[in-house]
């Protein structure tokens, strides 16, 4: 399995480390010979607004939205959560995303009360706690049938899967935590 990081802002190194600590096949995504070759796909943290400008000008963005709605598995973290959403509250004006997550996302939602912010989170279908870094993270507004909530932080769910695209507003890549990209691996159908 080849698993792609969309390369256009953010952390992307952080989730290449974790893939390749995990054996994983994992590569740069920018452009679209690149994602065709992906079996599964990862949009990092970062900033949505800049992440989608970039996939517009590299003519990415229709290219994107056309796997992810076709079924290619996706893990979202952060920013990579707000480009997922299907609705999007608080989007910078006109901020485009690619849909493919039957939710509402609120951008920004914790910035109110704190920047950013750590925590140890119950995640479902992970035994123990996941050390969660939260940096001017969204939250999950309102979920649509068949997404399934796996975590939530100050009553908002902040991890939600359906089949197999799952969606956090942490960043499990920078505490190079790996099991929820091994959840997220799991859902891959092989
Ligand atoms: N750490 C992050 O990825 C922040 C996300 C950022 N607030 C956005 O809207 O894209």
């Amino acid at each position: 399995m080849r698993v792609g990081v969309l390369a256009l802002q953010g952390d992307v190194r952080e989730h290449l480390a974790v893939l390749s600590g995990l054996g994983v096949e994992a590569s740069r995504v920018r452009r679209v010979a690149e994602l065709d070759r992906c079996d599964a796909l990862v949009l990092p943290g970062g900033e949505s607004t800049t992440i989608a400008r970039q996939a517009g000008l590299v003519g990415l963005l229709e290219p994107l939205r056309v796997r992810i709605a076709a079924g290619l598995p996706v893990l979202g973290t952060c920013a990579g959560m707000v480009l997922l959403a299907d609705r999007l509250l608080d989007g910078a004006p006109g901020q485009p995303t690619l849909g493919g997550l039957d939710v509402t996302v609120r951008r920004n939602a914790f910035g109110r009360q704190v920047d950013s912010f750590e925590t140890d989170l119950a995640v479902a279908g992970l035994a123990d706690p996941v050390h969660a870094v939260f940096i001017r993270a969204p939250w999950v507004e309102e979920v649509g049938p068949g997404v399934e909530v796996l975590a939530t932080a100050a009553g908002h769910p902040v991890a939600v899967r359906r089949g197999a695209v799952l969606a956090t507003a942490f960043h499990p890549e920078v505490d190079g935590d790996g099991r929820i990209h091994e959840l997220f691996l799991q859902g891959v159908p092989v």
